[in-house]
């Protein structure tokens, strides 16, 4: 089977001790919380299109340099040859007040009340992972939308060096 991949994004935002999520109210990942992100288009860049999606989700403007890439993640589903490749990053300055888009309803979270029971199945795996400000590459292997089959997590030195022999 030819696998597709797609690019994604995935943009957490931080303050204090908290992160931004945003219950998604539409579409792929509906009445789940998560970072926000969407499809790279054609004409941008991915750090162009992590801004775009954030804005459009949550109404918050973030400056590609303030985008710092902590991840990269894949996803595939049994039987479907698409292979959702996500990028996945964090920015602690940005400008503006989250509010309620047609996507997002957007909520701070305190780092010790992350609703992991109203999320992807995959982000207790690796969210203690992104929180204690480790990189990482990670790979799941779904049946459905909320069983992973089988996974596997690498933590990172560098993004930069990953991406040079990860094509
Ligand atoms: N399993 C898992 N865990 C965490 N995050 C994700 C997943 N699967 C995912 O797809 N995601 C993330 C990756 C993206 O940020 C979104 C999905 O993007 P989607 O909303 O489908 O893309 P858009 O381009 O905004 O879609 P439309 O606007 O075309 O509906 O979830």
């Amino acid at each position: 089977m030819t696998i597709l991949k797609k690019v994604y994004t995935l943009v957490f935002l931080r303050k204090d001790n908290k992160i931004l999520l945003g219950l998604k109210k539409r579409g792929f990942g509906v009445n789940k919380w998560n970072g926000f992100g969407g499809k790279v288009e054609p004409n941008e860049t991915i750090l162009e299109a992590a801004a775009r999606e954030l804005k459009e989700e949550s109404c918050v403007d973030v400056k590609t340099s303030e985008l710092q890439n902590i991840a990269h993640l894949e996803f595939t589903f049994e039987g479907d040859p698409t292979m959702m490749d996500v990028r996945v990053f964090s920015a602690n300055v940005f400008q503006g007040e989250p509010k309620e888009t047609e996507e997002m309803i957007p909520k701070w979270f305190e780092l010790n009340a992350i609703p992991y029971n109203d999320m992807w199945p995959d982000d207790n795996i690796w969210f203690p992972l992104m929180l204690s400000g480790k990189l990482f590459y990670g790979i799941f292997n779904f049946k459905g939308f909320n069983t992973i089959l089988n996974y596997n997590i690498q933590e990172l030195e560098s993004m930069e060096a990953f991406y040079k022999i990860h094509k």
